[in-house]
């Protein structure tokens, strides 16, 4: 074994145009965003004020920014698959070959779930929660930047695959035997378990965080009952994490281990059992889709309630029935193996309860459609993506219960039928959800509201393009299509296939107008100013704050007796107004140990890829030894004094009353 360990030159897929291409154009685009940088002097800010930064806004803006990077990622992928399958129709073999597909199914896999979907739902929990709740910021903050980091090293991690040796041909849930040494000799599988294992990390931290910041550092008053459902939601979601995530770090380190090391838990011989690892993975994976879809739904009963100017309908059946989703989702993972033989009565149960998580869901939908009767709906894009998914994820949701009957299950296991189910309640359910909570949320994080024009439009082609690009699936499941196919040879799925490809070009096209809406929105960003702070008339605290909330979040924390604290206060005649004194503010300064640890793991990671075990074995003292610099660390805090909190409220309270609303 050399210096590098696996790796060399020839881990460079220099043959293969598609990605060097696609490399020259990643390269060019990072030299030209530097050169802009160096140009507009900003290394400074982006390393002082965002990189380095503890602050919970900051922090959330940065995961959505990596969710979006990471959604152009994974929609490349996507497009991809698209056109080869309707290329490769009738035996031809399309533009790419076999051992590249897959890779670029498990990629996309991967990068949309735990590289655009967890970072867009974390970010704006990141973003809004602690305002919700009268925070200044999380219990941990310096935690939260590691957190960042660790994902973000992950996200690394995946994209350098692109460039340097391949990614895993296993599909996003790598099971063994396949995934283990025997069948997947290259450093594939090994990107997918350290880019895994790392994020984990950070999301699981997160959990624990946002759950000691709800339990801990609501605003005096405020009671459990009493917390904003978009608070409720994320939280039911970090339980979620909290209890899930651990099992992916097991059995991660279980297939590391028999990679590794030769241990044998997952082989087909020496006493192993590849089906304990699809077991175990399912148990996070299951709990996994409703971490993605509670937050979401949290957004929906926002955005309801707000565009309909009532209050939500049911507000205590609505944290419930999340709870019960919460509970029911963790106990229902067998659902993804019915055909792995157990026995009809473990089926059953699991059909069975699989099956009821329907009426909790349906009590939402429900909800929100009493929450919209006899109000005055506001047709706002918000909006749009929140009528986009109650019509969408009811389709989604309904194919899942016919997936949750065993019997139908053996026919349409790993058939089309179940990626449009999935596509359906994701993208219909979770990715809807967040780009309604983007539109909602982004006068609030940023200062400005986005353009409605190119976000209209922008829903349109995703609703539109969406039942194209996967309702045909359906039609191919029952023909009898499996998934994870390079090329087709049956002439009847041909049209499916084309209609399919044709859906994700009007997909694309929605992508096109969200781009072009965030250049319309910065451009007009005078116009679209929010000098308020409450745009939309909103219930909650975030909408007390200015917008973008002042940096210590509240002056003085508000005192809560209502549910939504702000409408409430708003009637009272208690908002906006200049409290009698204002007392230092304590807040934590920003490090850099966050970013030198997560790196350092990293690099960690990057080297047991390839075997260079100097390497790890660096990186892991490096991170080590930052942590424990920084637990020595006693410069960890300061003070905003008095007259700079005056000033900054002034701005705010002045908005609000001369010419404003008082
Ligand atoms: C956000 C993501 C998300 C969500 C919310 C769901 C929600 C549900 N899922 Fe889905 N599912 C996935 C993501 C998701 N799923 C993924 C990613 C996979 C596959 C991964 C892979 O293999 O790669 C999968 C796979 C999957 C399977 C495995 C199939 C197989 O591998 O063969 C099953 C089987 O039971 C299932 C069922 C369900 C059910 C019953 C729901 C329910 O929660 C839906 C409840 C909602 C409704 C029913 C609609 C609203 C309700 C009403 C209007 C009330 C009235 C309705 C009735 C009385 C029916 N899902
Ligand atoms: C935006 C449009 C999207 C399109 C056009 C698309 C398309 C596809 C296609 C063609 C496949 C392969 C299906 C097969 O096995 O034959 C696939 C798989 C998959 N997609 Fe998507 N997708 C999209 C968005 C998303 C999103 C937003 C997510 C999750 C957040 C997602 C998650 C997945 C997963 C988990 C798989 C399975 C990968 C595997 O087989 O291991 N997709 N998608
Ligand atoms: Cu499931």
């Amino acid at each position: 074994m050399s210096f590098l360990g696996k790796l060399s030159i020839e881990a460079v897929p220099y043959h293969e145009p598609i990605i060097m291409v696609t490399l020259a154009v990643v390269a060019l685009l990072g030299v030209v965003i530097a050169m802009l940088i160096t140009k507009h002097k900003q290394w400074g800010t982006l390393w002082f004020d965002w990189i380095t930064s503890v602050d919970h806004k900051r922090l959330g803006i940065m995961y959505i920014v990596l969710a979006m990077i990471m959604l152009l990622r994974g929609f490349a992928d996507a497009i991809m698959m698209r056109t080869q399958l309707a290329m490769a129709t009738n035996g031809a073999p399309g533009y790419l070959p076999p051992e590249h597909y897959d890779q670029i199914f498990t990629a996309h896999g991967v990068i949309m779930i735990i590289f655009m979907a967890m970072p867009f739902m974390i970010g704006l929990m990141n973003i809004i929660l602690p305002l919700q709740i009268g925070a200044r910021d999380v219990a941990f903050p310096f935690l939260n930047n590691l957190s960042f980091w660790l994902t973000a090293g992950g996200a690394i991690l995946v994209n350098v695959s692109l460039g340097l040796g391949e990614f895993a041909k296993t599909g996003w849930v790598a099971y063994p035997p396949l995934a283990g040494l025997e069948f997947s000799p290259g450093v594939g599988v090994d990107y997918y378990i350290w880019a895994l294992q790392i994020s984990g990390l950070g999301t699981l931290l997160t959990a624990v965080n946002f759950l000691v910041t709800v339990f801990k550092m609501r605003a005096p008053g405020m009671k459990l009952m009493q917390m904003p459902i978009f608070t409720w939601t994320c939280t039911w979601a970090n339980i979620l994490i909290a209890a899930s995530f651990p099992i992916l770090t097991a059995v991660l380190a279980m297939l590391t281990l028999d990679r590794y090391m030769d241990f044998h838990f997952f082989t087909n011989e020496a006493g192993g059992n590849s089906m304990m690892y699809i077991n175990l993975f399912w148990a996070w994976g299951h709990p996994e889709v409703y971490i993605l879809v509670l937050p979401a739904f949290g957004i929906f009963s926002e955005v309801i309630s707000t565009f309909t100017a009532k209050r939500l309908f049911g507000y205590k059946s609505m944290v419930y029935a999340s709870g019960a989703i919460a509970i029911l989702g963790f106990i229902v993972w067998l659902h993804h193996f019915f055909t792995m033989g157990s026995s009809a009565n473990v089926n059953a149960f699991f059909g069975i309860m699989t099956m009821v998580i329907a009426i909790p869901t349906g009590v939402k939908l429900f909800n929100w459609l009493f929450t919209m009767y006899r109000g005055r709906l506001v047709l706002s894009v918000p909006v749009l993506w929140t009528l986009g998914f109650m019509v969408t994820f009811t389709i989604g949701g309904m194919t899942g219960v016919l997936l949750a009957i065993p019997g139908a299950d053996y026919v349409l296991h790993n058939s089309l039928f179940l990626i449009a189910h999935f596509h359906n309640t994701i993208i219909g359910g979770a990715v809807f959800g967040y780009l309604a909570g983007f539109a909602f949320w982004f006068p609030k994080a940023i200062g400005f509201k986005l353009d409605e024009k190119t976000g209209k439009a922008a829903f349109w082609c995703w609703q539109i393009g969406f039942l194209l690009a996967f309702m045909p699936l359906y039609v191919l499941g029952f023909l009898g299509m499996t998934r994870r196919l390079n090329h087709t040879n049956n002439p009847d799925w041909n049209i499916w296939l084309y209609i399919a490809a044709f859906g994700a070009f009007v997909i694309a096209i929605g992508i096109f107008f969200q781009l072009l809406q965030l250049f319309v929105s910065f451009k007009n960003k005078e116009k679209l100013n929010d000098t308020t702070g409450d745009p939309w008339n909103g219930h909650t605290l975030e909408w007390s704050t200015a917008s973008p909330p002042q940096f210590y979040n509240f002056a003085n924390i508000p005192h809560v007796k209502d549910i939504d604290a702000w409408t409430d206060m708003k009637e009272r005649g208690e908002s906006y107004q200049r409290p009698e004194k204002y007392t230092p503010i304590h807040m934590p300064k920003n490090t850099s140990a966050g970013v030198f640890m997560s790196m350092s793991f990293t690099l960690m990671g990057f080297a047991l890829i390839w075997h260079i075990w100097w390497l790890a074995v660096v990186g892991l003292v490096a991170g080590i030894g930052v942590f424990i610099k920084r637990c020595y660390t006693s410069d960890v805090d300061y003070y905003v004094q008095v007259d700079e909190v005056e000033r900054v409220e002034a701005t705010h309270l002045s908005a609000n009353t001369v010419g404003g609303r008082s």
